[in-house]
């Protein structure tokens, strides 16, 4: 089963196909405040809850390193899978032969306003296909490093005799001189008796008068008898716990990072408790999920530090005086929470405790609520809570946003998701104003294995880059097309007009595609980046917002501004310059997050 990392759930076979059933599937769970943080705990539910969600991590963590431990078992096969003659030619001719019927099918069909443009296009496409040849060098060479090492410290019985077997077949081959066999090496790495076996091999000591097979045979039984007595002495570097031992063990999971990225620490716990809240089974719990969790909550820490222990103390104080009111306003406008977001808050808070004394646990939890409820206001009324692209079917993304804001990496990484959620996905190189956008959207295209449609001509285009694009799409039928757009032009009236154009464009040529013209904003500009927004939400009707760069910013609050003062849903955060630093948006992860202390 494929994990959808746009709802952040397994598909269900069974409502992937039609519109109208995924419509009747409850959208990704957005999660409710959680009831052990909102009523009183006693000192006995509160351990026990502690129990609990102490227990969630732990069988987490033990599922991923199964996983992980059955993935390592598997990788060497991978690698020759990596290995295999790459298929991109045809891949290659194919999508030339499609681009080419498009191309000519052009020519019959206009579209006002483009068709020329478009049917003069010499449209390259960029196979960006991962081929074994692409692989990484360590992705590789890493099973094989591993073969070794199993080989020169075998744990079990069957890694025992497969590499007796190999080490006596490496003993007979040595058994004509000529050429130095280079995998004698095998043989060296025996720790201790390497130096032994190899002048043995080549210095049979068994009686001349017996036959050649008899003596090799001899030769074969004497070297498994010596190498089952080394192997026994030589200490096994890595024990394999059994998993009925691991569900056995009632002690805490080792902290050491025995796969990478993998530590049973502080963030661990933190991210399992975090998704257990959302109702996650511990065995759905993955590494990515676990990882991105920590990211986001590291890449909120500034913006926590900033506001959390004083809001804590102030809103913990029991009614809100003029001057807690003013202190805590200070605290958000600094987070670039906004006026307008910040008054909602005020208004809310002091509502709420007015009247009565409330712990500061109590009050901190109330807080979270509000703060959910202003993220997802936009959602509940927008037409489609939840932001997985519909299967078999053409979604068209559209995205825009002011250069730097990190358009090209962000349809980098939704192609990255998208190729993982197994939907069949496209780029269109629409940004067309500056000839490196087209290269840098051409590399994230073959990192994430996913085709990009491009025009090799300067200062072309875009709405043919566009038009091309989705001929391109419906000839695959792909699922989901992303549009880079260009975020700066020599006015804003042509910035306004391309946009407009490509929409218009989009909107012709696909009516029945599902559409979403997504803004791309930098965090780290705060309150100033929501300015650019009105130019673009004129132009691209905007549906939604990609929040990126909340890494290493203070101005993490600037998320309740966007969809207070934008009435947009933050569809997308990145937290991150790599490939899986981008994740859905949950306003349930960005509350605790940028609150939990
Ligand atoms: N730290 C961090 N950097 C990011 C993030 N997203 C993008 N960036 C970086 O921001 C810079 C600009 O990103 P681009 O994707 O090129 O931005 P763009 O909007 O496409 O800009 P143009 O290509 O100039 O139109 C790059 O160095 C990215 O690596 C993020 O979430 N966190």
């Amino acid at each position: 089963m494929v994990f959808n990392w746009f709802r952040r759930q397994y598909n269900d076979s069974s409502d992937t196909p039609s519109e109208n059933k995924q419509g009747k599937t409850p959208p990704a769970k957005e999660p409710q405040p959680e009831p052990a943080e909102t009523s009183t705990p006693t000192a006995e539910t509160a351990q026990d809850s502690t129990a609990d969600l102490l227990a969630f991590a732990k069988a987490a963590y033990k599922n991923i390193q199964q996983k992980q431990q059955s993935q390592e078992a598997e990788t060497p096969s991978d690698s020759a899978v990596a290995q295999a003659p790459p298929e991109t030619t045809e891949t290659v001719e194919t999508a030339t032969a499609e681009i080419e019927a498009v191309q000519t099918s052009q020519a019959v069909n206009t579209v006002s306003g483009v068709d020329e443009t478009a049917q003069s296009l010499k449209t390259d496409v960029t196979v960006a296909q991962t081929t074994a040849e692409e692989q990484p060098t360590e992705e590789i060479e890493t099973p094989q490093a591993e073969a070794a090492n199993e080989t020169v410290a075998p744990t079990t019985t069957e890694e025992l005799s497969a590499s007796v077997t190999e080490v006596s077949s490496v003993a007979e081959v040595t058994e004509e001189p000529a050429t130095p066999n280079p995998e004698l090496t095998v043989g060296e790495a025996e720790p201790a008796s390497s130096e032994s076996d190899t002048s043995e091999v080549s210095q049979p000591t068994t009686p001349a008068t017996l036959s050649f097979l008899e003596r090799a045979a001899a030769e074969r039984q004497a070297k498994q008898e010596r190498l089952i007595a080394s192997a026994i002495e030589i200490p096994q570097p890595e024990i394999v716990q059994p998993s009925a031992t691991i569900a056995a063990s009632t002690t805490t999971p080792e902290t050491a990072e025995e796969f990478p990225g993998l530590a049973f620490d502080e963030g661990f716990v933190w991210s399992a408790e975090v998704l257990a809240a959302q109702g996650r089974r511990p065995e759905d719990v993955s590494l990515e999920e676990i990882t991105w969790l920590k990211k986001l909550r590291q890449g909120l820490d500034k913006t926590r530090r900033g506001i959390l222990n004083q809001l804590k103390a102030i809103v913990g104080q029991g009614p809100l005086n003029q001057a807690a009111v003013t202190e805590i306003e200070s605290l958000l406008l600094q987070a670039d929470v906004g006026v307008e977001a910040t008054d909602y808050i005020i208004n809310a808070l002091q509502k709420k405790l007015r009247e009565e004394v409330t712990p500061p646990e109590e009050a901190i939890a109330y807080l979270k609520e509000i703060l959910r409820g202003m993220l997802d206001e936009p959602l509940q009324k927008s037409y489609k809570p939840s932001f997985a692209p519909a299967k078999e079917t053409l979604n068209i993304w559209l995205i825009t946003g002011v250069n730097g804001a990190g358009k090209t990496t962000t349809i980098g990484k939704i192609s990255h998701l998208a190729q993982k959620s197994g939907y069949k996905c496209l780029i269109g190189a629409a940004d067309t104003f500056r000839a490196a956008a087209v290269e840098q959207v051409k590399v994230w295209g073959t990192r994430s294995g996913v085709e990009v449609i491009a025009n090799p001509g300067k200062n072309t285009d875009p709405a043919a880059v566009v038009f091309d694009a989705i001929a391109a799409a419906q000839a695959r039928e792909t699922e989901l097309l992303l549009v880079d757009t260009a975020g700066r032009l020599q006015n804003k009236k042509n910035l306004m007009d391309e946009l407009t154009k490509i929409r218009r464009i989009i909107d012709k040529k696909a009516p029945n595609a599902k559409i979403e013209s997504l803004l791309v904003l930098d965090a780290t500009l705060g309150q100033n980046g929501l300015r650019q927004a009105e130019v673009f939400s004129q132009a691209a009707q905007l549906s939604g917002v990609v929040l990126t760069k909340l890494d290493g910013t203070a101005k993490g609050g600037v998320a309740l501004a966007v969809v207070q003062q934008l009435g947009l849903p933050i569809r997308f955060i990145g937290a991150g310059e790599g490939i899986e630093d981008l994740r859905p948006f949950s306003s349930y992860e960005f509350v605790e997050a940028l609150l939990s202390g």
